[in-house]
């Protein structure tokens, strides 16, 4: 019988293609006494060799799929197997403690990484080399243990990935052409493996807790990400049933293609915005294709994770413009770096924490290491003539640190103005609202902001203390729960008490149960990954807003998340 597994429903479609397990092998190893140290020498110049070899194919294939830039990473790996030092320090200990190969490759490469991470904290290409020899060393021991790493870079047939978890680098290495879709055992709809599937429109299950054990490599898989259902070697009959239903989602999507150039607009002609997210220039694409009215949210971060040290002010100055420019005029709202919590910068190592979801991030970091904050806003700042530039900062918990931020800002803006840098009088500052004591004092916060961006992915896990990603306790993530909906209709009628926009870049906002409390709500932007824009669109404009707002009162006004999903069947048609 075929094998089922279910997850949570994270990004649209179906997909059926073999499975690729993107997962590490045991690498664990004995250390022993060794006479014939010359083996153990030749084994791991052998071992170098191979992997140098694996890594100048990879580089190759990523090269070709993803651009020379994409694939630098791997030169800086070759380049740690072409290390005389790294190999004679390796042959030195094998003879002077008469070890195996394996022990002291560890024991050599963990006393260099231990020494780059040092020096990190003044120069950051120090964890950069430290990263790289992680890496690398994970390669070379793969080999001496005679066992395959997964290398996703050279896909070279159509798959569906299976993994434990997708981190954001490896979502950068998978090549469109080849990833139809992926599961995961771990992560919730809004964790950043999510987000990446539907900005790259392939659909995709997470949360599953089993798909490492019950899927192998090779196997035929049913990938349904409309209903969060996976079928491992299905059969003729459920194959045939499955493409069906792909093909009817698509026939959907071919019908909400339509309604690209038309306007977001409501039953009744209220007029609203819908934005896209994105996390590179690079989904640009994907931002026009879908009729987006601006970018909502451009997560800069990504600019930062891609990079293998801290991007230069004129680096980031290049992609703004991009964005800006592409953008023709309409508003984009580049929100400031929002790194720690799940986001790691290899090059800037933060202290470990036992609550990072808590600790040094986002925001916080800008106003400590303001070297890094100048910066980002100097590039922002001289792009800002390119278009009609929103700026806002992420994880804001004080009005004191608004103030903190928007001084800097307006320091680096009065430098480049007294360099004679053109820049634009007309840049927009405000905040992310995702913290809940920032979504109660939102009235206060209305006074100083130029707009509000609600956060629904981190608000409803601070509000709820679930975090986004753990699917053990994804029943609490309730975005529809009357205390977030409160929180959200406080913000957006402190916004409008005090003639200031409104907006969320959470999921939420392309969320068709949520969507039309929110119209209901008034809320100005709905900003979503670019492939929920047309359904919403197609949505909002069956709704009636004076309708809608008195399903948002009663939506308020409910005891329970089940309550106000059951209010919303009753009262809106499913598109
Ligand atoms: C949009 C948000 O930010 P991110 O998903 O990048 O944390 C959010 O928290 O809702
Ligand atoms: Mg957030």
């Amino acid at each position: 019988m075929t094998n089922k597994i279910t997850g949570i429903a994270a990004s649209n479609g179906v997909a059926i293609a073999k499975a690729y397990k993107l997962v590490d092998p045991d690498l664990s190893f004995e250390t022993r006494t060794i006479d014939d140290t010359q083996g153990e020498k030749d084994r791991i110049r052998a071992a170098f060799l191979s992997s140098k070899a694996d890594l100048e194919e990879i580089r190759t294939k990523a090269e070709e799929s993803m651009g020379a830039d994409e694939a630098e990473v791997f030169t800086a790996h070759i380049m740690v197997t072409e290390d005389p030092e790294l190999l004679s320090n390796i042959n030195d200990k094998i003879d002077s403690d008469k070890t195996n190969a394996e022990a002291a490759l560890v024991a050599v490469t963990d006393m260099f990484i231990g020494m780059f991470e040092s020096m990190a904290d003044d120069n950051p290409y120090m964890a950069e080399r430290a990263a790289d020899i992680r890496d690398v060393t994970k390669r070379v021991l793969s080999h001496l243990l005679g066992k395959e790493l997964p290398n996703p870079a050279l896909i070279n047939e159509e798959v569906v990935i299976i993994a434990q978890d997708m981190t954001p680098s490896d979502t950068a290495q998978l090549d469109r052409r080849y990833v139809k879709g992926f599961i995961t055992n771990v992560g919730g709809r809004t964790a950043h493996a999510a987000i990446m599937a539907r900005t790259l429109e392939i659909p995709a299950i997470v949360g599953s807790e089993v798909a490492t054990k019950e899927i192998a490599d090779g196997d035929t898989v049913v990938l349904d990400g409309l209903d969060g259902l996976a079928l491992v070697n299905p059969t003729a009959d459920e194959m045939t049933a499955y493409q069906a239903k792909g093909d009817q989602y698509a026939a959907k999507k071919a019908a909400w293609a339509k309604l690209k150039n038309e306007k977001s607009v409501s039953a009744d002609g209220k007029e609203f915005i819908i934005g896209a997210n994105i996390g590179t220039p690079k989904d640009l694409g994907g931002v026009a294709d879908n009729g987006a009215e601006g970018v909502g949210l451009y997560r800069t971060e990504f600019l930062y994770m891609d990079s293998t040290e801290l991007p230069t002010e004129e680096d980031q100055f290049e992609s703004y413009k991009k964005v800006l420019k592409s953008m023709d005029g309409k508003p984009v709202t580049v929100r400031t770096m929002d790194i720690g919590g799940d986001k790691h910068l290899p090059y800037l190592p933060l202290p470990e924490e036992d609550n990072p979801f808590l600790g040094y991030r986002a925001i916080r970091i800008s106003l400590d290491r303001d070297d890094i904050f100048r910066t980002q806003l100097r590039a922002l700042i001289r792009a800002s003539v390119y278009g009609q530039l929103w700026i806002m900062f992420p994880m804001v918990a004080t009005l004191p640190e608004f103030r903190a931020a928007r001084d800097i800002f307006n320091e680096e803006k009065a430098k480049l103005i007294a360099e004679g840098t053109q820049v634009s009088d007309d840049i927009k500052l405000g905040i992310m609202i995702e913290i809940p004591a920032a979504a109660v004092l939102a009235d206060k916060f209305a006074q100083e902001v130029d707009f509000f961006s609600i956060g629904t992915n981190d608000l409803i896990g601070y509000s709820m203390a679930a975090d986004r990603g753990n699917d053990r306790i994804s029943y609490l993530y309730q975005p529809y729960n009357p205390s977030i909906l409160r929180l959200v209709k406080n913000v957006i009628d402190s916004a409008h008490k005090y003639g200031k926009f409104a907006a969320m870049c959470g999921e939420m906002a392309g969320d068709p149960v949520a969507l039309p409390i929110l119209v209901g709500m008034g809320l100005d932007e709905f900003s979503m990954s670019a492939t929920s824009i047309l359904q919403a669109r197609s949505l909002m404009k069956q709704l009636d807003t004076k309708d809608m707002a008195k399903l948002a009162d009663k939506a308020v006004d409910a005891e329970t998340n089940d309550e106000v999903v059951a209010l919303v069947k009753a009262n809106v048609a499913a598109d």
